[in-house]
């Protein structure tokens, strides 16, 4: 069983720096790839309401029979319940499904800016937070005009930014900024959605003895990153989490930068509504 490191986040929490994604996974076998993370080792799973698994998640934590205290479970309000009385019911929902009275992490899942509604929906992640409901609370998507206009409005900074993140996009002006800003940077398809095998990653992976995944995130745990790689497999998600007992050098590390490509899989935070 492997012990995850955690990162300190400016909330006081400690979480997980990689984690057990879950989009595009089923109630029934969500339950079974939590419980097989958690018998692995994985403390912390993120899902959100828009994934329709919170009812697997919660069955595969209690399944696993896990203490509360020592897991780290994170769900996302959705664009549609967007504003300040939709949030606070949108997180009951979420919670009710679960069959959780507290979550850890609570986010905003896109700014969807075009609603103008994330600085109402912020009020309401404050609340959650004051009542002890949602432990840490933070955004995913956001960009650093969005996290100015937060910042302007509120004195609680986001715990975490979850931001499309991987070798062929980097994201460095972002990070840089939630460093600058004690914001943690959480990288979403961490492992550019399975598309692993590029020559380069594979050369490292081969140097090392490791799996071009693993040589991935094990270059986002150097790079000071928390990442939620998703797998169904049980081999891969055991092989995910078995990156904390090699490193990379700095050729590595330079390789792997110059694979910056700028490019999305996912819908661009600008404009996804
Ligand atoms: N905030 C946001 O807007 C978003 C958040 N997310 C979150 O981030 C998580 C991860 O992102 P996701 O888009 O799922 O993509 P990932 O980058 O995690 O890639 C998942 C894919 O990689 C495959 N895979 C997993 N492990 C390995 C391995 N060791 N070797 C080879 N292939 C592997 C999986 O296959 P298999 O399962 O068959 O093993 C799956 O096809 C999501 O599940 C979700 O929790 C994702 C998108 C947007
Ligand atoms: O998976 C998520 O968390 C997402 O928000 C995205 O997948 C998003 O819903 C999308 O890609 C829509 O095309």
């Amino acid at each position: 069983m492997t012990n995850v490191p955690t990162k300190r986040l400016n909330s006081g929490a400690d979480m997980p720096v990689i984690g057990l994604g879950v989009w595009q996974v089923a109630d029934d076998v969500a339950a079974d790839a939590v419980v097989t993370a958690i018998e692995a080792g994985y403390t912390s799973i993120d899902t959100a309401a828009v994934y329709r698994n919170e009812r697997g998640v919660g069955e595969g934590i209690r399944r696993s029979g896990a203490e509360r205290e020592k897991l780290f479970v994170t769900t996302k309000v959705w664009n549609d319940s967007q504003g300040y009385d939709t949030t606070l019911q949108a997180f009951d929902k979420s919670l009710g499904r679960l069959g959780l009275d507290y979550v850890d992490l609570y986010l905003i899942h896109w700014p969807a800016a075009s609603r103008g509604l994330y600085l109402d929906t912020w009020k309401a992640l404050e609340k959650l937070k004051a009542e002890g409901r949602a432990r840490s609370i933070g955004v995913s998507n956001f960009h650093i005009p969005h996290l100015k206009r937060l910042f302007e409005s509120s004195d609680v900074r986001p715990a975490l930014n979850q931001i499309e993140l991987h070798p062929g996009l980097q994201q460095a002006e972002l990070r840089a900024f939630h460093a600058a800003n004690d914001i943690a940077t959480e990288a979403w398809s961490p492992l550019q959605r399975g598309a692993v095998d590029r020559s380069e990653i594979v050369a490292i992976a081969a140097k090392h003895g490791r799996t071009p995944a693993q040589v991935i995130l094990r270059w986002h745990v150097q790079l000071g990153n928390i990442a939620i790689p998703k797998s169904v497999t049980p081999s891969r998600i055991r092989e995910n989490i078995a990156v904390f007992d090699f490193e990379l050098d700095d050729a590595d590390m330079a390789a792997i930068a110059k694979l910056d490509a700028g490019v999305r899989t996912g819908p661009n935070p600008d404009t996804f509504a």
